[in-house]
C-alpha cells in the first residue's frame, strides 16, 4: 500500500462503528486550551479570535479557503462557526454565490463531521484521531464535497490537496490525495447508507429525541432528525410597544409568524443589518422562545404586583421581550445572570425597558424570598433543541453534559419556587427536548409538594404533546425544540 491510505477493499470495515471519539478529543483539546489560556491571557479575555497572521497561503479559491480556516478554527481552537465564518466572508469581501458556497461547505462539513470521519477512517491507514488538524480539515472538506455536494471528484480532491499544501503540510499531500481518491472509488450512496443512518446525528442524540417523542417516535423520529439538519430561517421578534409584527413584516419583506403575535419570518438577508434591529425595535429570536416569554406574562396570577423575575437571563432575548410586555403592563423585571459578560449583553438587549440586571448566582441571588409574582427559569441546558444553529455542536456535546447540568437545573428551579410568592407562577424552560432536562426536573420539583403544574398548552400552538407541559419541534412547528412547563406555588 502506498501513500498512507488503504485500498478500497482493505479499507472497508465489517461493521459500521460508532462515530470517532471526536467529542472526547474536543474535551481534551478544550482542557489543554483552557490551561494554555490561563497561563497566557489576562483574566476576562474570551475565546480565540481569527488572526490574519495565521492565515495559510492562498490557493486562489477564496470560498474554500474561508471554509478551511473556519473548520480548522472550530475543530482545533474551539471557535464558533457562526461567528468565525461571517467575519471571514466580510473581511475578504466574499459575497453572492461564493459566500453561499463557502457557507454550505463550512456548515455542512461541520454538521456531518462524525459521518465524514467514519468515511475518512475507512480509507486511511492512520486513525482519524492521529491525523494532523490541518490535513484533517482539508480531508473533511473534500469528503463533504464528494459525498454531499456532488462537486466533481477531481475538483474536490485537487482543491483539498492544495489546501494541505498551502497549510505547509507538503509531506501529507500524497496521503490526502490517496484518502480522497479512495473515497471516490465507491459510490456515494454506499458510503451514506453505511455511515449516515440518522441524518448525521450521534447515536445518543437519536436516542434522546426518540425518548422525547415517546409514542410519536416511530412515525416522526426520521423527520425530527432530518429537520434538525436543515438550516433554520431567521425569526425576528417585533417588540411590543415599539413596532407590530405586521409593520415589521412590511418593512423587512418578511412574513408574519404563525404562532407568536410578535414573530416575523425572514427567508434571507443579514438581520444584523436591519434598521429595526439596530434601533432595538426588533430582535432575532426563535418563535418558540417568544411564546415562552409571553406565557410568563400571560398566565393568570391573583393580585399581580408587577414583580417579575428572569433567573437565568443572559444574553437577554427573553428579558427584552418580557421587559417590553412589562413596560405595557406597568410591571418590572429583575434579570439575574451569573456571567458578567452575559449580563452586559442583557443590558444592551433591554435598553431603557423596565429591567434591572443583577450579576448573581440564581441559586442564591440575594433577592427577597416569596416576593415575585412571576419567575422564569430558562435553565442552562445541553442545547439539544437548537442544534440547527451551531452545526458543530452535535459532535462536541456529550451525554455526560446532561448529568452535569441536571443538578444545577434542579437547584435553579428550587430557588425560583422559593423566590415566587404563594400563588405566583414559575415557568421552567429549556432549549432541549431531553426528558432528563425537561420532565425529569419538573417532576422532581413537583414531588416536593410545594407546587402544582398548570396546563401550559393554551400558551403555545397545537400538537405540542400530551401536556401539561409543552414540547415544540423543528419538524412540527419550525421552532427550536423548546420545552416549557408552568407551575404555581402552593400557599
Ligand atoms: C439558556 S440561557 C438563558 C437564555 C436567555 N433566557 C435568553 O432568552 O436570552 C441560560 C443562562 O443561564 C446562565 N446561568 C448559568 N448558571 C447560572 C446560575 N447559577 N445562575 C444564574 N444564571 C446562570 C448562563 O450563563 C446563561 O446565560
Amino acid at each position: 500500500m502506498s501513500g498512507g491510505f488503504r485500498s478500497r477493499a482493505a479499507g472497508r470495515r465489517q461493521e459500521p462503528k460508532r462515530p470517532t471519539g471526536f467529542a472526547e478529543q474536543q474535551k481534551q483539546q478544550k482542557q489543554q486550551r483552557q490551561q494554555k489560556q490561563q497561563k497566557k491571557q489576562p483574566e476576562g479575555t474570551g475565546r480565540q479570535r481569527y488572526s490574519v497572521k495565521s492565515r495559510p497561503a492562498s490557493i486562489g479559491d477564496a470560498p474554500r479557503e474561508a471554509a478551511f480556516e473556519t473548520v480548522l478554527r472550530v475543530t482545533r481552537d474551539g471557535a464558533f462557526a457562526n461567528l468565525t465564518l461571517p467575519g471571514l466572508l466580510r473581511e475578504r469581501k466574499i459575497t453572492g454565490r461564493d459566500a453561499a458556497f463557502a457557507t454550505e461547505l463550512t456548515y455542512g462539513t461541520l454538521r456531518t463531521m462524525g459521518v465524514l470521519d467514519e468515511v475518512i477512517g475507512a480509507n486511511s491507514s492512520r486513525p482519524v484521531a492521529q491525523i494532523n488538524p490541518e490535513v484533517l480539515a482539508a480531508l473533511r472538506l473534500g469528503a463533504y464535497q464528494v459525498l454531499y455536494m456532488r462537486v466533481e471528484n477531481h475538483a474536490a480532491v485537487d482543491t483539498s490537496v492544495r489546501l494541505v499544501e498551502a497549510a505547509n503540510q507538503d509531506k501529507a499531500k500524497g496521503f490526502a490525495n490517496g484518502v480522497l481518491r479512495s473515497i471516490t472509488r465507491t459510490p456515494v450512496e454506499e458510503w451514506l447508507a453505511k455511515f449516515d443512518r440518522n441524518h448525521a446525528h450521534p447515536e445518543w442524540i437519536v436516542k434522546s429525541f426518540a425518548a422525547a417523542l415517546g409514542d410519536a417516535a416511530e412515525a416522526e423520529l426520521d423527520s425530527a432528525l432530518k429537520a434538525d439538519s436543515e438550516r433554520p430561517i431567521v425569526h425576528l421578534v417585533a417588540r411590543p410597544g415599539e413596532i407590530t409584527a405586521e409593520e415589521l413584516a412590511l418593512t423587512t419583506g418578511g412574513r408574519q409568524g404563525k404562532y407568536s403575535p410578535y414573530a416575523v419570518y425572514l427567508e434571507e438577508g443579514d438581520p444584523g443589518q436591519l434598521q429595526e434591529v439596530r434601533d432595538g425595535l426588533a430582535g432575532v429570536q426563535d418563535e418558540g422562545s417568544q411564546l415562552i416569554a409571553r406565557a410568563l406574562a400571560e398566565v393568570p396570577v391573583d393580585n399581580d404586583q408587577g414583580r417579575w423575575l428572569d433567573l437565568c437571563a443572559g444574553p437577554g432575548g427573553k428579558a427584552a421581550l418580557t421587559g417590553a410586555i412589562a413596560a405595557i403592563d406597568g410591571a418590572h423585571v429583575d434579570a439575574v445572570e451569573v456571567a458578567p459578560h452575559r449580563a452586559d449583553l442583557i443590558r444592551k438587549a433591554v435598553g431603557n425597558l423596565p429591567v434591572t440586571v443583577k450579576v448573581a448566582d440564581g441559586r442564591d441571588p440575594g433577592l427577597e424570598a416569596g416576593s415575585y409574582d412571576r419567575v422564569l427559569v430558562d435553565a442552562p441546558c445541553s442545547g439539544l433543541g437548537a442544534l440547527r444553529r451551531r452545526p458543530e455542536a452535535r459532535w462536541v456535546k456529550t451525554e455526560d453534559d446532561i448529568a452535569e447540568l441536571n443538578t444545577l437545573q434542579s437547584e435553579l428551579l428550587a430557588s425560583a419556587v422559593n423566590l415566587a410568592k404563594p400563588g405566583g407562577v414559575i415557568v421552567y424552560s429549556t432549549c432541549s427536548p431531553d426528558v432528563r432536562e425537561t420532565r425529569g426536573i419538573v417532576d422532581k420539583q413537583k414531588a416536593l409538594g410545594n407546587v402544582e403544574e398548570l396546563d401550559a398548552r393554551p400558551y403555545a400552538m397545537d400538537n405540542v404533546g400530551e401536556g401539561p407541559s409543552v414540547q415544540m419541534w423543528p419538524h412540527r412547528h419550525g421552532t427550536d425544540a423548546m420545552f416549557f412547563a408552568v407551575l404555581r406555588k402552593l400557599p
